[in-house]
């Protein structure tokens, strides 16, 4: 049984670990990041250094039912919900320099410049109070990703991909139906682009889990609550990423 005293001597204990580690953590320096995911999460975990917390990463295809999941992951994780699609629709109505060409790429489905949207992520984690972040429906390719890497410094490692069929995309955001790019049109586009651009960097992310998203949202979030249960049970959400 755990008790008060046991829990001061562990944190003191964790302070002493700590210090070694980030001597350690200074000796591996440029080596850091081949470091594999298990053994960075140990060392990030012990450390406390790291100004950012947890990252994880919803992505999958136009309708698949991210921000759907977010909503009940936020209600019971006490994450922080980012979804890059809504920063770059907030950043239009805010009357930004950048307004009217994220506008029309999104109109067209395309892939606003990287620049753009991780600069939105980054100052949005940065006014938060918390330090636990869903990031939802980024990165889209290969270049969004290693410019979050780039600027940030955090390479997520936590990703869960929403696995859904064109058709059911389809049928899903058909009912949905309020967005300048919820047309049938466009959205063939942005299921192209998904193919084209998001799979790709989806499968760099090899620890990612797969998720079937065309069951019914209460059968989604049972497996998606199943699996953030067990990663908060191993600690896993508190692990921070330098
Ligand atoms: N499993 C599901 N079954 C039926 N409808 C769903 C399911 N998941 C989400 N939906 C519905 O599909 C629509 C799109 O869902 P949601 O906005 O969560 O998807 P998304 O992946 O975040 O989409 P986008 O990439 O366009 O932002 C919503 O109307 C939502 O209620
Ligand atoms: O990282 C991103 C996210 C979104 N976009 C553009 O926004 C639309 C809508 O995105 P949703 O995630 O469906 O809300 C998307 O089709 C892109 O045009 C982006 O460029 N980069």
């Amino acid at each position: 049984m755990i008790n008060e005293n046991m829990v001061e001597l562990a944190d003191r204990d964790r302070r002493h670990i700590a210090l070694v580690l980030v001597g350690l953590q200074e000796l591996f320096g440029e080596s850091f990041q081949s470091l594999s995911p298990l053994a960075r999460c140990l060392l990030c975990t012990i450390c406390d250094q790291c100004a950012i917390g947890f990252i994880g990463l919803f992505v999958g295809g136009p309708g698949s039912g991210k921000g759907t999941q977010c909503t009940t992951v936020v209600e019971h994780f006490g994450f922080t919900h980012l979804s890059a699609g809504d920063l770059l629709r907030e950043d239009i109505k805010s009357g930004s320099a950048n307004g009217t060409m994220i506008q029309n790429m999104i109109k067209e489905g395309k892939i606003v410049p990287s620049e753009v949207t991780v600069k939105l992520l980054q100052l949005a984690m940065q006014e938060s109070d918390n330090d636990k972040f869903l990031i939802d429906g980024f990165p889209r390719n290969e270049e969004n990703r290693a410019a979050f890497e780039n600027v940030t410094g955090i390479v997520p490692e936590f990703v869960l991909f929403f696995d859904c069929s064109e058709e059911e995309m389809e049928k899903f955001n058909f009912w949905a139906g309020t967005r300048v790019d919820d047309n049938i049109e466009t959205i063939r586009k942005r299921f192209n682009v998904f193919v084209e651009s998001s799979l790709p960097v989806i499968e760099h992310y090899r620890s990612r889990e797969k998720i079937d998203a065309g069951k019914p949202i209460e059968d989604v979030f049972k497996t998606v609550k199943n699996i953030f249960t067990v990663n908060d049970i191993f600690g896993i959400l508190h692990f921070t990423v330098c």
